[in-house]
């Protein structure tokens, strides 16, 4: 005759967990049908080695696939809930059956087990956290590395091009340097404008309005002063404004490249935050120079005039606001300044802190 083996069990909110003291179990078969569990295996139990069996129809739906494992003492079977949810007992009638026995070691009551369950939540939450930081930060050094590539490519090239074009053909290379170069300064100071967002929007560790003053101020420069007047295009402002733009980018450039992977090159580190000191008052005091030459441009030809009511005249000349501008240059200069000054003690401050 089969006999029956002591059974523990204990639960979750997903999961029923079933203990059959049974060592040396085999020809163990397990299955959930109209949900009532049927085990019958052979091993050694209380009344030593036998065949053993059970039955047990649960209080509530489980799921029909079920999973065992047998080890040398013992068989654990999972069950897993239907509707995730606690159970006030195991089985429909009420009367306990005298095999079944709690699992105190794996014992949990409702509380517990939501403990359990938040606690869990909680480690993949932190695991998920931690993933996902993983994936923002090596997107965000993929895109900062590509970024700042394709403009020391940009403004390399610009850079040695105009050298080259120096060395060949002498002072005249510095009346066509528009023809030349202004397609590929367009590519990068037009793309140069991502500098903003990217202060804007926390992605890199800088405040908004120096990129803004430096993106804005090269802008008008290019696009309004070079680019909207022919009659500029055969100057050569034209080219110690490009020159002195594209020497510091070369530098600037592949500093924030090797940043990106938090690697530097101290003489690079040097170079990005000193060279500013001569190169900052010579470009501003070059694009000076260009609105200036081209003030008699605009007062002249009246492009880009601003119509005003009669009462005030017909329209205000364009070379009025590049008076303006004028004096907002310097004030940019100025703030810009101020900030590279402050940029350089930090990073050379820091970098003395942590020598000593
Ligand atoms: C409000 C609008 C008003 C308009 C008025 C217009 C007036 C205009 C007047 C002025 C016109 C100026 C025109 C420009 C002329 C010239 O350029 S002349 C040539 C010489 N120029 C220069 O030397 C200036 C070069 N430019 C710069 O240095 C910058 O553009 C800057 C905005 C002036 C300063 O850069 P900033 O980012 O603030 O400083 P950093 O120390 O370099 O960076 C701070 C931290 O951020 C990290 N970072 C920044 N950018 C990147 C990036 N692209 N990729 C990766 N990381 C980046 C950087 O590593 C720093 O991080 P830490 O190392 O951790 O500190």
């Amino acid at each position: 005759m089969a006999l029956t083996p002591l059974v523990y069990w204990a639960q979750r909110h997903k999961e029923i967990y079933l203990r059959v003291e049974l060592t040396d179990a085999q020809n163990i078969d397990v299955l959930v049908l109209e949900n009532v569990l049927r085990f019958r295996a052979r091993g050694h139990g209380a009344k030593g080695l036998n065949e053993y069996c059970f039955s047990l129809e649960f209080l509530s739906p489980v799921k029909p696939e079920v999973s065992y494992k047998s080890t040398q003492r013992q068989v654990n079977i999972t069950v897993r809930k239907e509707q995730h949810g606690w159970w006030d007992r195991l089985t429909v009638q009420e009367r306990k059956p005298v095999f079944l026995a709690p699992d105190f070691d794996r014992w949990l009551d409702e509380s517990d087990a939501e403990m359990e369950n938040r606690e869990k939540f909680v480690v993949l939450k932190l695991i998920a956290n931690k993933v996902s930081y993983y994936w923002i930060v090596h997107l965000k050094m993929g895109y900062l590395f590509m970024y700042n590539l394709v403009q020391f490519l940009g403004f390399s090239w610009i850079f040695v091009n105009m050298t080259v074009r120096l060395f060949i053909f002498g002072q005249d290379s510095l009346y066509d340097t528009f023809h030349t170069i202004s397609d590929v300064m367009f590519f990068c100071q037009i793309l140069a404008s991502v500098e903003v967002l990217n202060a804007a929007f926390g992605v890199v560790k800088t405040g908004v309005v120096p990129p803004l003053i430096q993106v804005v101020g090269r802008n008008f420069i290019l696009f309004i002063i070079f680019g909207s007047l022919e009659e500029m295009h055969h100057r050569p402002v034209v080219f110690f404004v490009f020159y002195l733009w594209s020497a510091i980018e070369i530098v600037r450039y592949p500093f924030y490249m090797l940043g990106c992977f938090n690697t530097e090159w101290k003489t690079l580190t040097w170079l990005r935050y000193t060279i500013w000191i001569p190169l900052y008052p010579l470009g501003v005091l070059a694009e000076a120079v260009a609105v200036i030459q081209s003030i008699p441009i605009f007062y002249e030809t009246k492009r880009f005039s601003i119509p005003v009511p009669k009462v005030f005249g017909t329209s205000i000349n364009f070379c009025y606001i590049l008076h303006i501008y004028l004096v907002l240059m310097f004030l940019g200069l100025f703030i810009n300044f101020r900030h590279l000054y402050k940029q350089r003690k930090r990073r050379f401050r820091t970098k003395k802190r942590k020598a000593n």
